[in-house]
């Protein structure tokens, strides 16, 4: 008997330490879930994540703050940053297996790119809010501004707006904001304007020259003015593509004897003072905008600036005397210039369209003095029979890059070969678009901070071709494959959800749309 006892006693120990040892873990995990609360009309609770907590800790020797790189970690709960914590390998009463660390790789605040085309509803062919925000997510862009145009509808009113979101609901990876457009309609009709305004668009975006899609007309100078008088009441930004169409003679002559797979003609067609005559009406409007002024609370802001000559001059001196206005450019001005450009490669077509060298130079001078407020991708794709790839005709392409994916990687890659640094990379691609679109909650890694982080290896380089992958809806149309880039991204946090993990996708989509109130 007491043989027996010996002999089944041990077998008994393992069997309770089994049980408890479950016991205890399903306690774990009701304990989390029971942290897990998600933004409203999300359902998809636990699939939101690629991570099974809510409360953790990120530690890497390289967090980017406010105050500069740390060494050591950040706590995260329920979505937002809790605490910041100095000193690798310290993170207060943390348990180990809620500490992700990432060594030396980057931590930082996500990108936020306040300019991009989704398209949907209307034209998901050529992007859409999954494919656009899957490839966000993978590029450590954690919020996207999403343009009134290419979609049909255009967004021009609260109507177009309600089918926007309802367009978007459970498709964002990433959380997104919307601007509608300035379009004559509404700017002669002020209360579609302040109906669309109400409704949370962050700003509205007009067109000085045609915009290639046929429900989004141009503004005139007299239309914005008008806009700009609603405007000021919100206290919202108009953002303008500021080309003026000048049928110059130096234009006409070229008619002729142009040959469309060459991509000075196409260049030559587009010419500086085409975005000058337009920033020179701008800036005639923005000196109203001062202190005191009759348009006071208003702003402008210049979309895709590509002249650094003439134009930059007069934005400048438009911000020295205290003009409401600002100025973005994008990654692919700062990376190519016209020389390199192949015949008939339209991926690079766009407008207003890459200049020489010379102009790059100036430009990234501008962003490196601070006179360019902050970088964008202007990601605006097609489908690839409209980019026109065969025949390589600069004339007729569809104009748009397409690089959303990229924005981070490209804006390195050339950047810190011309004296970027990763610090000004920040600013650049996050508090300052958060500001200027009025998402407050976003753009920096400190406490109160909504944890939108990418995770990312700036001296990590790697090829973008057919092997990589590339999540826009059309890879080959993208500026940037066949391009070395530098800076892979990692990981990608949105509100203190793992979205996007070394190449994977959670696989809900938990983004959410951000209106302004
Ligand atoms: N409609 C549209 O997306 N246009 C954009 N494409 C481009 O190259 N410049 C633009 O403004
Ligand atoms: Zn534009
Ligand atoms: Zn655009």
């Amino acid at each position: 008997m007491d043989n027996f006892v010996w002999r089944v006693l041990p077998l008994f120990a393992l069997l309770v330490a089994f049980v408890t040892f479950f016991y205890l873990q399903d306690s774990y995990k009701a304990q989390f879930s029971s942290l897990i609360k998600l933004p409203v009309d999300n359902d998809n609770d636990n699939e939101c994540s690629l991570l099974p907590f809510r409360h953790y800790w990120i530690s890497s020797k390289r967090i980017l703050t406010p105050q500069g790189f740390i060494s050591g970690s950040v706590e995260i709960n329920e979505g937002k940053i809790v605490a910041v914590v100095e000193g690798y390998g310290k993170q207060g009463n943390s348990r180990q297996d809620e500490v992700i660390d990432y060594g030396e790789a980057v931590v930082m605040p996500g990108l936020i790119d306040v300019h991009v085309h989704l398209d949907e509803p209307g034209r998901t062919e050529w992007e859409g809010f999954v494919t656009g925000t899957r490839a966000a997510a993978a590029g450590g862009v954690t919020t996207v501004v999403d343009m009134p145009l290419n979609n049909h509808p255009t967004t021009v009113s609260k109507e177009t707006l309600e089918l926007k979101l309802e367009a978007a609901n459970k498709k964002l990876h990433v959380d997104a904001g919307f601007w509608g457009g300035l379009v004559p309609e509404n700017a002669l009709n002020t209360s579609i304007l302040d109906g669309l305004l109400s409704a949370g668009v962050l700003g509205v975006k007009s067109f000085m020259c045609p915009s290639g899609i046929n429900d989004f007309p141009m503004t005139t100078i007299d239309h914005i003015k008008e806009g700009l008088t609603v405007l000021a009441k919100y206290k919202r930004p108009l953002i303008v593509h500021a080309e003026i169409q000048l049928d110059s003679e130096s234009h006409s002559e070229l008619k002729d004897n142009r040959d469309p797979r060459v991509y000075l003609t196409y260049l030559n067609t587009r010419p500086p003072s085409w975005e000058q005559a337009a920033i020179k009406e701008l800036v005639g409007v923005t000196k109203d905008t001062i202190v005191g002024g009759p348009l006071e609370g208003a702003h402008v802001h210049i979309v895709h600036l590509s002249d650094s000559s003439l134009s930059l001059d007069m934005i400048k001196e438009a911000k020295r005397r205290g003009d409401s206005i600002s100025v973005e450019t994008c990654s692919h001005y700062l990376a190519f210039s016209s020389e390199e450009i192949p015949d008939g490669d339209t991926r690079f077509k766009c407008s207003p369209p890459i200049r020489d060298a010379h102009n790059r130079e100036k430009l990234r001078e501008a962003v490196l003095e601070g006179h360019i407020d902050f970088l964008t991708s202007d990601h605006s794709p097609t489908v690839p029979e409209l980019k026109l790839l065969e025949e390589g005709d600069f004339l007729r392409a569809w104009g748009g890059i397409s690089g959303l994916q990229f924005d981070l990687p490209v804006t390195w890659s050339y950047g810190k070969k011309y004296g970027l640094t990763l610090e000004q990379l920040s600013l650049l691609w996050s508090k300052k678009p958060a500001a200027f679109a009025g998402i407050e909650s976003k753009g920096a890694i400190a406490v109160g901070y909504h944890a939108d982080i990418v995770v990312w290896q700036p001296e990590v380089e790697f090829e973008v071709n057919e092997n990589y992958p590339v999540f826009l809806k059309h890879p080959s149309l993208s500026a940037y494959m066949g391009t070395r880039l530098s800076g892979k991204v990692l990981d990608t946090f949105v509100r203190g959800n793992l979205v996007f993990k070394e190449g994977k996708h959670a696989s809900a989509a938990c983004g959410v749309p951000i209106l302004a109130k």
